[in-house]
């Protein structure tokens, strides 16, 4: 039987045990119920002959099977599973609020407060070093207490973190703030897509946990516009973009004191009743009863396998399935940031003045219009997870990625080309620093932080060009020489580039950042998070997920704040080469470690694991496979893609 047919038939025995259950309860009489249960796995077992042959002579699909299909979506979709995933997913907005807002609130931050570059950084990477910290701790949080507290916890660190930064007074109560927020952003970061993936049905936990990724980077878009909007208000703006983040994290808290546990983390403590209760709840009117106990066999059976003594790190480390997942959940994070995505999300506006947008405040509003390219296009991710599957799309993603990096890069090598000779070298008033005024081209002033480069355009000539030192308080204008006054130089019509030069090939640095959030943000933004969220076992599954946001904390840190000094060393070409060349690393890693999770129940991936590490690529005729389990009149039978016959 070919596969396609096989699918179908699997798709029509589920879609009819569901229809089934849903009948038994409409009848009244139980004797009633049972006969029209058996009636309808007769009608599956005929349907699914009749299938097997449509199958094999390539035919349709039959009316049954359509009616029978459209039943099983409803009957898989009750809306308690999307309000839950919607309220977790806040979490994920304030994630990517958060990491989002700052750049805009530092440049009013920095005038207010007079704000040196040792506390913009501390201000920026705090956050992000202390979400590493949390996300780490957060496994032990969740396993301890369960994942309902720990996003309780979140949204009020979140709250408390927003309040105090919108009533500072000083740059250590706004430090002080800033840790707090990053506490709960990293908590909220490792347990949120746990919990969606525990309270999802199968075949929709790729598309909630997905979700998250979406609120994510929405959060990062609305920040983006947050900030444009308030950067007229020049004193105190500030307060309204950190302190706006509270409105969520209320919102997150109220509903969480009324949202249940995750069913899974109770069967593993014990409460079975509860979770039964919460199961059901979550499942509409599907029977449980599989899930149920497919859940406490495999909480049992690992317990055996793997024991519980000693620290769950080690036994992960020391039980080899669980040892693979690690490496390709710690993996695929590693690679989602040495791709550079914070590089771009964070220093869009720098390249976008490269790609010659000269006004401030027009680059932070273009700023959010990549943002949303990356919001847009995850939502595109969220579509194709369940179609494609992750594995193809989390590949297709990095080799897009890949490409877009390289073209961004040959962006910047053909604007080093045609760097403007510099063609003026004013004398240095005494004392002044004269390093700049040695540079021969743009290029070479651009990439000195210290320097920028002054100039007069003829058409689209530059002419009168001079490399001089920047003003350490304001970067918008030069510390001496025709450059030193923002208002008057604009007049007399000169123009000052700060880590940018005047080119041509503007257009290219554009196009490269464009397609880069294209082909990024549907698979190697949000696969990352929903892969870590379902290959570990139960017993694992916090500390897997503490372990690799830890590492995508770490990295995201790594990355974002030696950009500038890898630029200075490396040029910019070389900073985006040496990323492309970490995607394709990447992308070979993705393709010979990653297997396909789409479909399958979370106590069935763990035996994706059972082979060596690495050998996913010649399994791949086994994507989107099911295994699935049907009660009839009491018992259990196994139902294989090949034995459809087996029911009776
Ligand atoms: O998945 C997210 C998303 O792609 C964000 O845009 C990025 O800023 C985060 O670092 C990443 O983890």
């Amino acid at each position: 039987m070919s596969r396609k047919a096989s699918e179908n038939v699997e798709y029509t025995l589920r879609s009819l045990s569901s229809l089934m259950g849903e009948r038994r309860r409409k009848q009244q009489e139980p004797d009633a119920a049972s006969a029209a249960g058996e009636c309808s796995l007769l009608a599956a077992a005929e349907s699914s002959t009749s299938l097997q042959s449509a199958g094999a002579g390539g035919g349709g699909v039959g009316d049954l099977e359509r009616a029978a299909r459209r039943q099983f979506q409803q009957d898989e979709t009750p809306a308690f599973v999307y309000v839950v995933a919607v309220f977790s997913a806040l979490g994920g907005f304030l994630f990517g609020y958060d990491t989002g807002v700052v750049s805009g609130a530092m440049l009013l931050l920095k005038r207010q407060l007079s704000l040196d570059a040792l506390w913009q950084e501390l201000l920026v990477s705090s956050t992000v070093g202390a979400a590493a910290v949390s996300a780490l701790a957060g496994g032990a949080l969740n396993g301890v207490f369960g994942r309902r507290a720990a996003i309780l916890l979140a949204s009020a660190l979140f709250t408390a973190g927003s309040a105090v930064l919108a009533a500072a007074n000083n740059k250590e109560t706004l430090l002080a703030g800033r840790l707090v927020v990053g506490l709960g952003i990293g908590i909220a970061s490792m347990t949120v897509p746990v919990y969606i993936a525990e309270v999802s049905p199968p075949n929709l936990r790729g598309r909630l946990v997905t979700i998250n990724t979406l609120f994510i980077t929405g959060g990062q878009f609305f920040a983006s516009v947050v900030d444009g909007a308030f950067s007229y208000l020049q004193k105190d703006g500030w307060r309204y973009m950190l302190g706006l983040a509270a409105v969520p994290a209320v919102i997150q808290f109220f509903g969480f004191l009324f949202l249940p546990e995750s069913p899974r983390w109770l069967i593993q403590k014990g409460q079975t009743q509860k979770a039964r209760r919460i199961l059901s709840q979550m499942r509409g009117n599907q029977t449980i009863d599989e899930e149920y106990d497919s859940i406490k066999n495999n909480i049992e059976e690992e317990e055996k396998e793997v024991g519980s003594a000693g620290p769950v790190i080690c036994r992960m480390l020391s039980y080899p399935p669980t040892r693979r997942a690690l490496i390709v959940g710690c993996g695929l994070q590693m690679f989602q940031q040495l791709s550079g995505i914070n590089t771009i999300m964070y220093y869009s506006a720098t390249i976008l003045q490269m790609s010659g947008v000269e006004d401030d405040r027009l680059a932070i509003w273009l700023a959010s219009v990549t943002a949303f390219t990356n919001f847009i296009f995850t939502l595109v991710g969220v579509w194709l997870v369940e179609k494609v599957g992750r594995r193809k799309l989390t590949f297709g993603s990095l080799a897009g990625t890949t490409v877009a990096l390289i073209i961004l890069a040959l962006g910047f090598v053909l604007s080093a080309q045609v760097s403007p000779r510099i063609t003026f070298k004013p004398i240095a008033p005494s004392g002044q620093n004269a390093t700049c005024t040695r540079y021969s081209y743009c290029n070479e002033c651009m990439l000195d932080p210290d320097c920028g480069f002054c100039y007069k355009m003829n058409k689209s000539t530059v002419i009168d060009s001079s490399c001089v030192p920047v003003n350490k308080a304001s970067t918008n204008e030069a510390a001496w020489g025709r450059c030193e006054n923002e208002t008057k130089f604009k007049r007399e019509d000169i123009f000052w580039a700060y880590n940018f030069c005047p080119t041509p090939y503007s257009w290219t640095a554009l196009l490269g950042l464009i397609l880069y959030l294209v082909f990024f943000a549907p698979g190697m933004g949000p696969m990352p998070w929903t892969v870590n969220s379902e290959i570990y076992p139960l017993w694992a599954r916090s500390t897997g997920n503490a372990c690799s946001s830890g590492i995508n904390w770490i990295f995201n840190v790594l990355v974002s704040l030696t950009f500038l000094h890898t630029a200075e060393y490396l040029t910019y070409y070389g900073a985006f080469f040496l990323y492309a060349g970490f995607a394709a690393v990447g992308l070979l890693f993705v393709y010979g470690c990653l297997p396909e999770t789409k479909g399958k129940k979370l106590e069935e991936i763990e035996s994706l694991f059972d082979n060596r590490l690495c050998t996913c690529g010649t399994s791949d005729s086994d994507e989107g496979r099911y295994i699935e389990y049907i009660r009839v009149k009491g018992s259990n039978y196994h139902l294989s893609d090949n034995d459809a016959s087996d029911v009776e």
